[in-house]
């Protein structure tokens, strides 16, 4: 896996741009409304909800999986040191014929372990399949947050996108999946 560093053009010209300020749904001062809220709480599979909400047509796009720097937030909720290298895959998920989500998973690359060459050759297999079908994976409390613009890929930049991450561990394996929800979704009815 190659490490491929980059920091958004957003990001050096302008350091304070906005950051996510996690919080558990119940405790965000400013949630946003239903049906959103009810998408960002939902504690079971996305990529099977996003699945029958669209009709079966659903896909993963891969952007991007390699080593990068840890983020902030990421940094904080792994504990891990700030720009410590971390394993990271991109994706956008498709359903009913757009791209609906934008996911952003890390791990720490000292907690991969036997898990690390399931990782690497998941492509377009949504993690999704990987997390849930094993019972020994579990998913820790889910946060929510309005997600920068200046980390969403350039089609879909949007300032207000809101997000929401959690970690999956089976003890040793960590992973913090984090998904934003793009403009127009959910649809109404969904
Ligand atoms: C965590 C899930 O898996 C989804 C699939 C992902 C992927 O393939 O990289 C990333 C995040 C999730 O949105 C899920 O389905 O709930």
């Amino acid at each position: 896996m190659l490490p491929c560093w980059h920091c958004p053009i957003a990001c050096r010209r302008d350091p304070v741009a906005m950051l996510p300020d996690w919080f558990t749904p119940d405790s965000h001062p400013a949630p946003p409304p239903a049906p959103l809220f009810d998408w960002l709480c939902a504690e079971g599979s996305l990529t099977q909800r996003l699945t029958e909400a669209g009709n079966q047509d659903f896909h993963v796009q891969l952007l991007e999986q390699c080593q990068q720097p840890a983020r902030q937030d990421e940094a904080l909720a792994l504990a891990v040191q700030l720009n410590e290298a971390v394993w990271a895959r991109e994706v956008l998920l498709h359903t009913d014929g757009a791209a609906r989500v934008f996911a952003r998973t890390v791990a720490p690359l000292s907690a991969l372990g036997s898990a690390a060459m399931e990782l690497n050759k998941l492509g377009t297999t949504s993690l999704g399949h990987l997390l849930f079908r094993n019972p020994q994976i579990s998913r820790g409390p889910i946060e929510i947050s309005q997600y920068p613009a200046h980390w969403l890929p350039a089609e879909y930049k949007a300032n207000g996108l809101w997000a929401r991450r959690s970690h999956f561990s089976d003890g040793q394996l960590q992973l913090l999946v984090c998904e934003v929800f793009l403009q127009g979704w959910p649809c109404a009815g969904t």
